[in-house]
């Protein structure tokens, strides 16, 4: 059989005129799989015959009238594995990738057509059989010829290999290290659309090479459904790259840079498939819906490539990973070869009927080959090609956003100021708009620090007074009984243990008598304003409330409950409100305010209720003989944390 689907014009040759060669058709390839065995037990009927080395014909059951579709070759089942590998011309785009041409050679077609038999032959019949050489796919012959070739070649050819799957519309190392995860599809001007974080390879025996396609076959998504007991669920991608130092190429230093030379990449798609006559149900089903949506996006995309006009403008291959993926195969500078692998059974004809009329139209499709460019030269056409594509996409971007904006309600008057803006303006003010959150989040952060020392220190001389306070409190005792500082007498004996005066030491907060706090009878405690005569209309500072505790509510008829020492200590509310992290064992907690209460009194403002206790503890200390006078209120004689306050 001739050699046949080779490109009709040579990229290669248009290396002489200019690194862009002339327009060249995506090359087409249909493959007619054999009846299957589960298919002739069902007594199916073919309803595809080869009429010649080019065309098929299809004769629907029932009488319809016949139709043929012309490809760049036509392959019955009664083809080898080595009649398609040479009819299809993989060794011509072997030289192409040796030459710094970027190839392609893709199957696609229905569930269970053969693409995958085609490309790798068919799966292991159990483990450890080895597959007959006779039935190696189109990658394993690819692979001998091309080790094979660079052996005789007689220069030194770097040969390196990825290997990926789309499943569920992400993209999975099948080389990958570990634990596989979806790796991310950027784009920069000077690769076009690629995986980062990519594994590549370098191999340098067949054996090698062999060994990462059973790697990335074995990890490569697979499940049975009723039209094929093996079927690949997801599109699988294997790259071989080849690079050949010349004078002028410098070998890639950063590992993730794009490799210097040519490319050669086998695509198996996963087959579309009606989920109605596979029986797909759950994952499957997902699978087959993902599957689906993809292929739907590469037909579009390869409609729009087919429309002169469209063609020069925006061709959405950001719809899917498999087109980002396939976009330079199809739209680009590559040399492409498309196998569509059909089943010749009268069951399967509405889904044959489709994938040729989508391989009609994808060998419509022309490319323009691109060879290996010297370094740093962009010929002017080139740079305004790619000026005009660039504006082309700006354009679409924009109209998408002016879209958006429009179904967006309440941005109508905003809509026409941005539709008149470029995308570069754009991306201007979000630069500036990030400088000036940065610069903010950096004051905002300075100010949180000063916060926190403020409140450090605060704290620190809030335990600092209570220190002095406590040791105050536990004075040696003369006698059975204390003599009061405030006044000539012994004081009225608190009958908490040690007896203290009871003017003398007053909680802060609730203005009980410390001594009380040492109690362990502290149940029994008798209230100060049992102990004092109090004038009508006045509250004797013991049974007063500090300022920050909130008014009992009218109708609760319960009094308050007296806080205790250990309130103060236990409280996981205390280390949280003086430092956030440190904890200072003695200083009482916040009071906890109800919810209407000023932010200030309640426990979300450390410093303030901190600059409360320090007062109400300065001024005790201060005054310890003035308790019968007015206590200064919260928002009197506040003080900044360092001013007017002395320990001793
Ligand atoms: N030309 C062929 N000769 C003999 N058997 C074939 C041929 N093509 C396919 N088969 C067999 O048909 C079955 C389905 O083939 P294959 O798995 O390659 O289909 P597929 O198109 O890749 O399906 P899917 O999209 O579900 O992965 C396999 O058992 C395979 O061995």
């Amino acid at each position: 059989m001739e050699e046949r689907g080779s490109p009709d014009g040579d990229p290669a040759r248009s290396q002489e005129q200019g690194p862009e060669g002339p327009e060249t058709p995506i090359q087409v390839v249909l493959r007619v799989r054999p009846m299957s065995a589960t298919e002739l037990r069902r007594g199916e009927q073919s309803v595809l015959r080869c009429s010649g080395t080019r065309t098929l014909q299809v004769s629907p059951p029932g009488g319809g009238p016949d139709m043929a579709f012309r490809f760049g070759a036509v392959l019955d089942g009664a083809c080898t594995q080595e009649d398609v590998f040479r009819v299809c011309g993989v060794k011509r785009l072997g030289e192409l990738a040796l030459r710094g041409f970027s190839c392609t050679v893709f199957t696609f077609g229905q569930t269970g057509s053969g693409k995958t038999y085609t490309l790798t032959g068919p799966p292991p019949q159990g483990e450890g059989v080895p597959v007959p050489p006779s039935l190696a796919g189109i990658m394993q012959r690819t692979f001998a010829w091309l080790l094979d070739r660079v052996q005789h070649l007689g220069v030194p050819v770097t040969l390196r290999a990825s290997y990926v799957e789309i499943y569920n519309e992400q993209v999975r190392d099948l080389l990958g290290l570990g634990t596989p995860r979806p790796l991310p599809v950027r784009w920069n001007k000077a690769r076009g659309f690629y995986v980062e974080q990519l594994r590549v390879v370098e191999f340098g025996s067949l054996e090698a090479l062999m060994e990462l396609l059973q790697m990335g076959l074995s990890r490569r998504q697979s499940s049975s459904h009723t039209l094929n007991q093996a079927s690949s669920r997801s599109h699988a991608l294997l790259t071989l790259y080849v690079s050949r130092p010349t004078p002028q190429q410098v070998p890639p230093v950063d590992p993730g840079e794009a490799p210097v030379g040519g490319k050669l990449c086998f695509v198996d798609l996963a087959g579309s498939e009606k989920v109605a006559a596979t029986g797909s149900r759950g994952q499957l089903m997902l699978e087959a819906n993902s599957i689906n949506r993809s292929l739907l996006a590469l037909g579009h995309c390869i409609s729009l490539l087919l429309d002169p006009q469209r063609r020069q403008s925006h061709i959405p291959f950001r719809d899917s990973k498999l087109t980002k993926l396939l976009a330079d195969s199809l739209g680009g500078r590559g040399v492409t070869l498309m196998v569509a692998c059909v089943s010749p059974s009268a069951q399967c004809l509405p889904e044959t009927l489709s994938t040729l009329r989508y391989a009609s139209r994808a060998q419509r499709v022309t490319t323009r080959p691109q060879g290996p460019k010297s370094p740093g030269v962009k010929p002017p056409q080139q740079a305004e090609a790619e000026l005009l594509q660039l504006q082309e996409e700006n354009r679409h971007l924009r109209f998408q956003l002016d879209q958006m904006q429009s179904k967006a309600p309440g941005l109508h008057g905003a809509r026409e100021a941005w539709a008149q803006r470029s995308l570069y303006g754009m991306l201007q003010e979000f630069m500036l708009e990030n400088e000036r959150l940065r610069k903010e989040m950096r004051q905002l952060r300075s100010s949180r620090d000063l916060a926190r020392a403020e409140e450090h220190v605060l704290a620190q001389q809030v335990h600092e007074l209570e220190r002095h306070l406590h040791s105050a409190c536990s004075l040696p005792q003369q006698g059975s009984a204390r003599v009061c500082p405030c006044s000539t007498g012994p004081a009225a004996s608190c009958h908490a243990l040690p007896p203290l005066c009871s003017c003398f030491y007053i909680c802060p907060l609730c203005r009980v008598s410390l001594a009380h706090w040492s109690c362990p009878r502290r149940e029994g405690y008798v209230p100060q304003q049992a102990l004092e005569p109090e004038a009508p209309g006045h509250r004797s500072l013991s049974a007063r409330p500090p300022p920050w505790v909130p008014p009992p509510s009218s109708g609760s008829s319960k009094p308050p409950r007296e806080r205790c020492h250990s309130d103060w200590t236990q409280t996981p509310v205390l280390a949280e409100m003086l430092t956030g992290e440190e904890v200072v064992p003695s200083a009482p907690p916040l009071p906890t305010g109800s919810s209407n209460m000023p932010p200030a009194l309640r426990g979300g403002s450390g410093i303030s209720n901190l600059t409360q206790r320090l007062e109400a503890l300065t001024h005790q200390m201060s005054n310890p003989l003035n308790l019968g006078q007015k206590q200064p209120q919260p928002s009197e004689g506040m003080q900044s944390p360092g001013q007017g306050l002395s320990l001793r």
